[in-house]
């Protein structure tokens, strides 16, 4: 008797699964509101012509609980694509990069280049970011600093190779719809 096939996973159903995963200290007390998440939403609303369930998260900065969230969101969330937003700094809680360092199984070093390339046309101040991407498994991790505004600028320059790079750690199917993050796809 032929086995059924296994149901899809929740995530599946929707479309690809992207995380918004804003991490920053006084967004998670409440001292301000959060505007990270709905940047990064109306960014994807606008670029991505594919199906996908977004969900946003808002998490405390600090290397244990950021690794932690980041693998579990991995691991056993299966996300295809984690965006996160803030604690790139160089401020005593801006621990991000220390948390992608317990994460990542590669790193790609490019994403960071360019964003903080981009974001140089903008403010001085964006060397200040350590904003970097990478893979573990099938998930990719781009980290955006938390200021708001960033997130266009850091999208804009970096979206086009993403869907791509999903294609090849197995994650695929993410479409874009118009040409400012159109994708590159080689030949
Ligand atoms: N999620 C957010 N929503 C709205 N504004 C934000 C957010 N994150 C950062 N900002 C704005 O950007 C400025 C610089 O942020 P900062 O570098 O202190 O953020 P962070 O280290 O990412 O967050 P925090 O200091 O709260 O942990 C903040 O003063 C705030 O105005
Ligand atoms: N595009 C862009 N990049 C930016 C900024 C910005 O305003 N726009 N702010 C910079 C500043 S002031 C800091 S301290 C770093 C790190 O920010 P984070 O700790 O909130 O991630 O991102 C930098 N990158």
């Amino acid at each position: 008797m032929p086995h059924e096939p296994a149901p899809p996973h929740e995530n599946e159903r929707a479309g690809l699964s992207i995380v918004a995963l804003v991490i920053s200290d006084r967004a998670s007390r409440g001292d301000y509101e959060d505007r990270g998440g709905p940047a990064i939403a109306e960014w994807l609303q606008e670029n991505i012509a594919s199906a996908f369930h977004l969900e946003i998260r808002i998490i405390s900065d600090g290397r244990g609980p950021v690794g932690d969230e980041l693998k579990r969101l991995c691991d056993e969330e299966n996300a295809a694509l984690i965006l996160t937003t803030g604690g790139t700094g160089p401020a005593p809680r801006d621990e991000t990069p220390e948390a992608m360092q317990d994460v990542l199984e590669k790193e790609l070093p490019g994403f960071g280049e360019l964003m903080r390339r981009r974001s140089l046309e903008e403010v001085p101040t964006a060397i200040l970011s350590r904003q970097t991407a990478g893979t573990r498994g099938k998930t990719l991790i781009v980290n955006l600093p938390g200021k708001p505004a960033a997130i266009r600028t850091c999208l804009d320059a970096v979206f086009p190779a993403i869907p791509y790079c999903l294609d090849l750690i197995g994650s695929p199917g993410l479409e874009t719809a118009g040409e400012t993050g159109k994708a590159f796809r080689p030949k």
